[in-house]
């Protein structure tokens, strides 16, 4: 459906993007948490990476008073052209129907998001309809991004419109006193259009990081393989910059995603990812602001075969392992009870001098 509304986010160019810098989390306030966690009664780095993720936490917000009880899952939603060469099992349409789904917190995210109190917060970055869904807040770019078969996905307005949405989203999150973030999005074809990404990013063949998303059978799995293979070759994409690969074959949720990423860096708030998609974004704003990746919290190594590359190019380590491929932001808020459970341990402080043990050294 051609849809002329156009709902870009200010008039931001590839110089605002350029001109974006992101400071370093408080290193002091790093060591400080770790040397608290040496204080409690444990052995030595018994909370394993939970107590360098409370401490990157405690960088991040600049104090070791660590407080992230409000939380929310930004979601964004967009529709991609490339679903018309049958890239997935479903149509676009399934994009509004599960977003509708989300306002009403009856999607799988908002079940797992209400079990711990953490909002979910739906955004039309680019469905492909015309209906304003209630709940669901509107800041469409366009409906749903262009065939990258045929043309490339969106424009560089588009893409630097999407990406600064989501930078303004979390100044809007920060501003009303949440603590932490984590990413999600539903988009029918956005992994195709992640896996497009991603391989052009790390410079791999699409095969080895293209999976069977949603749900595809062996024939049409080679199919997404050689639609993604010939748009790298079609486009030069392996020579491509991180905003060119974006606007020829990504997707405006990727692009928010990514925004919302570099608005963790910017506005201090941790980040945690998701699957797929959120670490393409996460690769993506990396590469056009270095430094995002000191705000991001890894949470699940999913299913997608280029879900462990991403990882390992980010030097992430996700403690998850679930073989999770649902999206919506389902395996970052998993992490939210881990992360509480963790800092429960650490702020309440039952200390080896409460129970009249010396601390352990370190060796
Ligand atoms: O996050 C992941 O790793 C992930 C892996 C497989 C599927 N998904 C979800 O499934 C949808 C995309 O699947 P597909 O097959 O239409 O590209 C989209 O809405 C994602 O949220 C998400
Ligand atoms: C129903 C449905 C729900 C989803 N949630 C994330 N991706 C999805 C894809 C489908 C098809």
């Amino acid at each position: 459906m051609e849809c002329s509304e156009k709902r870009i986010s200010g008039n931001y160019t590839e110089e605002d993007l350029d001109k974006l810098l992101i400071e370093q989390p408080d290193k002091e306030i790093y060591q400080k948490v770790l040397e608290n966690w040496d204080q409690i009664a444990k052995p030595l780095d018994g909370m394993g990476r939970f107590e360098t993720l409370i401490a990157q936490i405690g960088a991040i917000l600049g104090t070791e008073e660590i407080d992230i009880s409000k939380k929310a899952v930004i979601i964004m939603c967009a529709d991609n052209g490339i679903v018309e060469e049958g890239v997935s099992q479903s149509g676009q349409e399934v994009t509004a129907a599960v977003a509708k789904q989300m306002a009403k917190g009856a999607s799988s995210v908002g079940k797992m998001a209400a079990v711990i109190g953490a909002d979910t917060v739906p955004i039309d970055i680019g469905i492909n309809t015309k209906e304003q869904i209630a709940g669901v807040s509107d800041r469409k770019i366009r409906c749903g991004t262009r065939n990258f078969r045929a043309e490339p996905a969106m424009t560089g307005g588009e893409a630097i419109g999407a990406i600064f949405t989501g930078i303004e989203i979390v100044e809007d999150c920060k501003q009303k006193g949440y603590h932490i973030l984590a990413t999600g999005e539903m988009g029918i074809g956005n992994t195709t259009t992640s896996s497009a990404m991603a391989a052009s990013l790390l410079g791999c063949k699409a095969d080895e990081v293209t999976g069977r998303g949603a749900g595809l059978c062996d024939e049409k799995l080679r199919h997404k393989r050689q639609i993604i293979t010939e748009a790298i070759e079609k486009y030069k994409l392996y020579e491509a910059k991180p905003l060119k690969i974006l606007e020829t074959v990504g997707g405006l949720d990727i692009a928010g995603l990514a925004g919302v990423c570099i608005g963790g860096g910017i506005f201090h708030v941790p980040v945690v990812l998701d699957g797929l998609i959120s670490m393409t974004a996460a690769l993506l704003a990396e590469r056009l602001v270095p430094g995002t990746v000191q705000y991001l919290i890894p949470s699940h190594k999913g299913k997608e075969p280029a879900v462990e590359r991403l990882m390992r190019e980010l030097r992430l380590e996700p403690v998850i392992d679930a073989g999770m491929a649902l999206g919506e932001g389902t395996g970052a808020v998993m992490m939210f009870p881990l992360l509480d459970m963790a800092l429960r341990v650490y702020r309440g402080r039952t200390l080896f001098s409460d129970i009249q043990v010396k601390p352990y050294e370190r060796y």
